[in-house]
């Protein structure tokens, strides 16, 4: 067997599902491969990697090609703290205006573009660009940053003093449709995992118990986590606790009500099915 490459977002949201694996708490037999998650989303489908977190709306448009992984996501229920909107303006005063959104991201851009068609009503030229927000500022009246960049991005926000309004995405989808907002699921691709369905469950569990040990160390992980971003405690200490990883019902029920808005944007071309290792029945 070809040597596992798995996948994983070089942000702090996976820091938790990563921390065992980073301290040899756990062994993977196998290399983590280190990036964003739109490169991530990008070497998946192209054979690059066995199995990744991926960008939820991609799954949406690829489900025939891999499995989702049982019990991990990352999943916010309301505020988030790293899908950040910043704009010069409120956001009900953004109609016709540009903004920016990072290259960075899939799922995010099109949850904005949901909640700017669906809930607010206002229409706007989306720009992609390179994660930064003083550039994206200049260029547009508004920019979308995520992860470590969002979060970073905010706290230059407030120790500059910088006149932005900060709206927070998964508040908002909440607020909207009072779900959960799944961003991203582990797949692994479908060949494979037919291929090696013994390897396959082995690393679900891994993954799970990799998070368990991860979010019963939250401690020594903040610490860590600081020491990686330079985010102040505090901000880590709240992070760790409003950030989610299960995938059971309401998380499927939000992600299939997030599909559905994808779908009646005419951003993906069909309603979906969730195929997760392990069960027999798709849902729905
Ligand atoms: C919560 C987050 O979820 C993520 C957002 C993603 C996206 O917008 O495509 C993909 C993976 C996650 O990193 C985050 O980035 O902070």
């Amino acid at each position: 067997m070809t040597r596992l490459r798995l996948g994983q977002i070089e942000y702090l949201n996976c820091l938790p599902v990563y921390y065992a694996l980073e301290e040899g708490l756990l062994p993977l037999d196998g290399e983590l491969v280190k990036g964003p998650p739109t490169r991530l989303n990008r070497m998946f489908f192209e054979g690059d990697l066995h199995c990744t977190p991926l960008s939820s709306i991609e799954y949406a448009r690829h489900a025939g090609d891999c499995f989702i992984l049982p019990r991990l996501s990352i999943t916010s229920d309301g505020r988030v703290a790293s899908v950040l909107f910043f704009s010069h303006l409120p956001v009900t005063e953004l109609e016709g205006k540009r903004v920016c959104v990072t290259t960075a991201s899939a799922t995010s851009v099109v949850l904005l573009r949901i909640l700017f068609e669906h809930y607010y009503h206002v229409e706007v030229e989306l720009y992609p660009v390179k994660a930064d927000l003083k550039a994206m500022l200049e260029i547009g009246d508004g920019a979308l940053l995520i992860g470590d960049d969002a979060m970073l991005a905010h706290q230059q926000v407030i120790g500059e003093g910088m006149p932005v309004f900060i709206t927070d995405l998964g508040q908002v989808w909440k607020d909207f449709t009072g779900e959960k907002m799944v961003y991203a699921l582990w797949v692994i691709r479908r060949e494979f995992a037919e291929a090696h369905p013994g390897e396959t469950t082995a690393l679900a569990e891994l993954l799970y118990h990799s998070r368990e040990i991860g979010m019963g160390n939250l401690p020594a992980l903040i610490k860590k986590a600081h020491r990686r971003t330079g985010l102040p405690l505090p901000v880590l200490e709240d992070y760790f606790h409003i950030i989610r990883y299960d995938f059971d019902g309401d998380y499927r029920r939000a992600l299939l009500t997030f599909y559905d808005y994808a779908y009646k944007s005419g951003i993906i071309e069909e309603r979906v099915r969730l195929s997760v290792w392990g069960e027999d029945k798709c849902q729905r």
